[in-house]
Formats: C-alpha cells, sequence, structure tokens
C-alpha cells in the first residue's frame, strides 16, 4: 500500500507536485496517468525516497520508504530501464543486484524465470533489445520479492508483442495480492492495464476512481443510427431534447437518448432503421473531455475556435444559428 498525504514538491517558482493525496491499494494494477510534466516522475521518486517533498509525506506499507530495512524486500521499481551496466551479462547485473541486497542467488534465476529471460541470461545487456531490456529491469524489481511494485512509462517504445507482455505481467502480479502502481501517459494503453485509475494534471489530483468510473464521469454515451430517411428522424429526436448530429454517408450520431428510446421512436414513426449501435468513450476520448477547457494541455484545433464550427458565436457553437436543417457534420438540437 502507497499513502500520499499532501505530497508537493516544489522547484524554485515551479509546483511540480502540488498537494497529492491518494492511496494506492493492493491487488489491482493502479494507472497513474496525466500528460507530460504533470509531475508523475517527481511523485514516483518523492516514494521512492529518491527526491524529498517540499511538504506533505509518502508512505509505503506505513513508514517512509527511505528508513525501510530491506528496501528491495518492499518495493520493487522500474524507473529507467536503460540504467544499467550494458557490459555485464544479465545474470551478473542481477547478481550483483542480489549479493548488495543480502537476497539468495537463487531468486536470481528464478527472475530470469519468471521474466522469460533464461535463454539470453549469459548475454552482455548491452546487446538486449528495448523489450528484453524492460524485462531486465522488471527482474531486477522482482529480486526481494517486494509487494509493492512501481513502474515508469512501462511500455514507452515498445512493439504490441513486448507491451501485450508487460500488461498481462502486471495483471499477473496484482493477481497475487501485490500493489501494481504504473505510470503512462499512453490512454489507450492503460485503459487495457489498469483497474483503478490516479490522474493528475499540473501536479494536482484530477480524478481517483476506477477506469470505468471516470470514462461514465467524464463523457456521455453516444449512439450511432443508419436509417434511409435521417432527417425526418433527426427532427424527431431533437423534438424529443436529443443532440443529433449527421456525417455525409447520413449516419447519425444521438447524445442524450437510448437505444430503446431512438428504436421506439422511429418504430413509431414507420422509420426504417438499418443500424442502432450504442457507443461507449474510450478512456483517452473520456481524458480529452475531461481537459476541454484546460489551455495547457492542448492548442485550439483550426476550425473549433471562437466563430469556427461549434466554437462560440460560430454555427452550431454556443450564440451561433442553430440550423434545425443541418448540413452534414453539423449539430441540432439542445446543447
Ligand atoms: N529537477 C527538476 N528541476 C526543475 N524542474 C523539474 C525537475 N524535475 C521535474 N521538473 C519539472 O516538474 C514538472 C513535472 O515533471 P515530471 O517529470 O515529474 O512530469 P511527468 O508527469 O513525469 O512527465 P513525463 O511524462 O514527461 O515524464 C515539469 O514541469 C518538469 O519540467
Amino acid at each position: 500500500m502507497i499513502e500520499a498525504i499532501g505530497l508537493t514538491k516544489q522547484y524554485g517558482d515551479k509546483k511540480a507536485v502540488d498537494g497529492l493525496t491518494f492511496t494506492v491499494r493492493p491487488g489491482v494494477v493502479t494507472g497513474f496517468l496525466g500528460p507530460n510534466g504533470a509531475g508523475k516522475s517527481t511523485t514516483m521518486r518523492m516514494i521512492l525516497g529518491l527526491d524529498a517533498p517540499s511538504s506533505g509525506s509518502v508512505t509505503v506499507n506505513g513508514r517512509p520508504y527511505a528508513k525501510a530495512v530491506a528496501p528491495m524486500r518492499e518495493v520493487g521499481a522500474l524507473l529507467d530501464a536503460k540504467a544499467i551496466h550494458g557490459g555485464r551479462s544479465a545474470y551478473n547485473h542481477l547478481l550483483c543486484l542480489a549479493q548488495s541486497n543480502h537476497l539468495p542467488a537463487r531468486r536470481v534465476d528464478e527472475v530470469l524465470e519468471l521474466t522469460g529471460l533464461r535463454e539470453v541470461a549469459k548475454k552482455r545487456s548491452g546487446g538486449f533489445s528495448l523489450g528484453m531490456g524492460q524485462r531486465l529491469g522488471i527482474a531486477a524489481a522482482l529480486l526481494g520479492d517486494p509487494r509493492v511494485l512501481m513502474f515508469d512509462e512501462p511500455v514507452n517504445g515498445l512493439d504490441p508483442d513486448g507491451i501485450r507482455w508487460i500488461r498481462e505481467f502486471m495483471r499477473k502480479l496484482a493477481s497475487e495480492g501485490r500493489t501494481v502502481f504504473v505510470s503512462s501517459h499512453l490512454m489507450s494503453e492503460m485503459e487495457h492495464t489498469a483497474d483503478h485509475l490516479i490522474v493528475i494534471g499540473r501536479g494536482r489530483l484530477q480524478a481517483d476512481c476506477t477506469v470505468k468510473e471516470f470514462i461514465s464521469r467524464n463523457s456521455e454515451q453516444t449512439v450511432t443510427v443508419r436509417t434511409p430517411d435521417p432527417m425526418q428522424l433527426m427532427q424527431l429526436l431533437a423534438g424529443k431534447g436529443a443532440r443529433v448530429t449527421n456525417d455525409a454517408s447520413g449516419l447519425i450520431t444521438v447524445r442524450g437518448a437510448s437505444p430503446q428510446q431512438i428504436g421506439d421512436l422511429a418504430f413509431d414513426n414507420q422509420i426504417r432503421v438499418h443500424e442502432l449501435a450504442p457507443h461507449q468513450a474510450s478512456l483517452e476520448e473520456a481524458f480529452m473531455e475531461m481537459t476541454k477547457d484546460d489551455v495547457e494541455y492542448r492548442a485550439v484545433s483550426i476550425g473549433q475556435g471562437p466563430g469556427g464550427p461549434g466554437g462560440p458565436g460560430g454555427p452550431g457553437g454556443p450564440g451561433g444559428p442553430q440550423n434545425p436543417y443541418a448540413a452534414p457534420g453539423q449539430m441540432i438540437g439542445a446543447r
């Protein structure tokens, strides 16, 4: 278990981490999400006692990690997989770590087996691919058989096989009852790996909830409908308070009405429906929605600024004309 209370780190006049309070629990993979520069690495370094907080505190299993008697048995961490002596074999690298931390040499063989590195154990780690280097970093983190594991951006630069391996491995570690805390700025990856999320932005806590809760809080379900008579159905739906857009192919996207309501409305008005599909937003879409008003996160897209389509004062935007006979791509109905 990792517990942060009011954790803060100030670098000059920059607050890299700003009053973070959260708990990372055992038995699940907790994703630590935030855009580049949000403060993830700084937080992880403070958890490991590599940086001192300016204020607040963080404990691992109830104690500051710097005070741990046997650190590698307490926490296994992968912060920078490239930070290894490339001239040594994987076996010797792990053996050195084991010996300097009073861990039994047999543990080296066990972690090589666990991470699938047994065949290449005697090869120089300097010649390892990025994926093998990550496996070696994870093997080192597992040497002390710790209950808490922390990985900083572990899938950066990996190919799909490497990503899948790490994802499944983390889930296995969590299923053994360990605390698994993994940072990433890749939303699509976290959606498939994490059960719980801690989301930060500009050093501050933005969300602490399950992946499912995060998506449902920050997005709205949409329903796509294909019909030979899109205009009639769009007007009927707008009359019921739904927000409706269509594209050039006639496919309608509806917000604010369920598939059942749409199907019933079409049936009652004898409108043929050829396709009716609910769509739940991805974690990435939910994150974009949550941060859409935060200028630090992204530049305004072309055409979405004031006066552009969908922008304030622009067609379909607040204060702009609401055309009930919308051209493809425009929106009709309440906002
Ligand atoms: N030693 C330092 N001195 C000054 N500023 C720092 C230092 N370390 C980090 N920062 C600043 O603190 C902020 C948070 O950085 P941090 O590396 O923790 O973010 P991050 O979320 O891990 O980002 P990334 O995904 O890019 O690694 C950034 O603005 C960064 O420039």
